[in-house]
């Protein structure tokens, strides 16, 4: 089983320019970070497992295949809800979870601010998604989560990773697969990707960045 795909594409590296040029406006990021979930969404789902369904065209009785996995989308509040739409276009009956987390400017550790998951139903498959992976605290918090919670298959999807994110996930869950469109070298001392994209919460909703 693959750990870390990294999805490479003329499109994700055409995209990956978009988002991180500061220049580009909220509007303009927002589209291209739903351009490259697509991209990386195609890519985590491609082994979904599939059943044989019968379907009536027109024409005749044809042998075709449904997912016969119940998937659910877990969004990391907030910059997670950039992610959500392009993989309903994919996946339309997921159901969506939202986990509210932020990071403690001071410390980088996530503090967690919304959870409303039920008790039971929990998905065969989550696919969390953050644009941002970068020291590993909040897809750490999210897995553990979404693991008591009971479910099966966890992927995270991401656009931008750093190393030692990916170590940090990969060490902690070795069952956790993770899907990113780039990975960047380093963390500086606010622990931001380096070079990374800002704050894409911020960008994402328009609200001011923090210099
Ligand atoms: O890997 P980590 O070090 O945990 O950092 C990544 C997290 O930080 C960002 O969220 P942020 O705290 O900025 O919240 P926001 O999405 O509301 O802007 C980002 O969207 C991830 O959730
Ligand atoms: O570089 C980073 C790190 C965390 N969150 C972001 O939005 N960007
Ligand atoms: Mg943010």
């Amino acid at each position: 089983m693959k750990r870390v795909s990294l999805i490479t594409h003329p499109l994700v590296d055409h995209h990956l320019c978009t988002v991180r040029d500061q220049a580009t406006c909220s509007s303009e990021f927002r589209a291209a970070i739903s351009r490259l979930s697509v991209l990386v969404g195609v890519h985590a789902t491609e082994d979904l497992a599939t059943g044989p369904k019968k379907i009536q065209t027109p024409i005749c009785e044809a042998d075709c295949r449904a997912l016969s996995v119940n998937v659910g989308l877990v969004p990391i509040l907030r910059a997670g809800l950039g992610m959500v739409e392009p993989l309903q276009n994919l996946l339309p009956d997921a159901a969506v979870w939202h986990l509210g987390m932020y990071r403690n400017e001071e410390t980088a550790e996530p503090v967690g601010y919304y959870d409303k998951l039920p008790q039971k139903g929990a998905p065969n498959v989550a696919l969390v998604l953050d644009p941002m992976l970068a020291t590993g605290g909040s897809v750490d918090m999210v897995v553990r989560r979404l693991q008591s919670w009971g479910v099966d298959e966890i992927r995270v999807l991401s656009i931008i990773a750093s190393q030692a994110g990916i170590d940090r996930v990969s060490k902690d869950f070795p069952d956790v697969r993770l899907y990113v469109a780039a990975i960047d070298p380093s963390l500086n001392d606010q622990s931001f990707i380096v070079p990374g994209l800002g704050d894409a919460g911020d960008r994402i909703f328009a609200t001011p960045q923090k210099p």
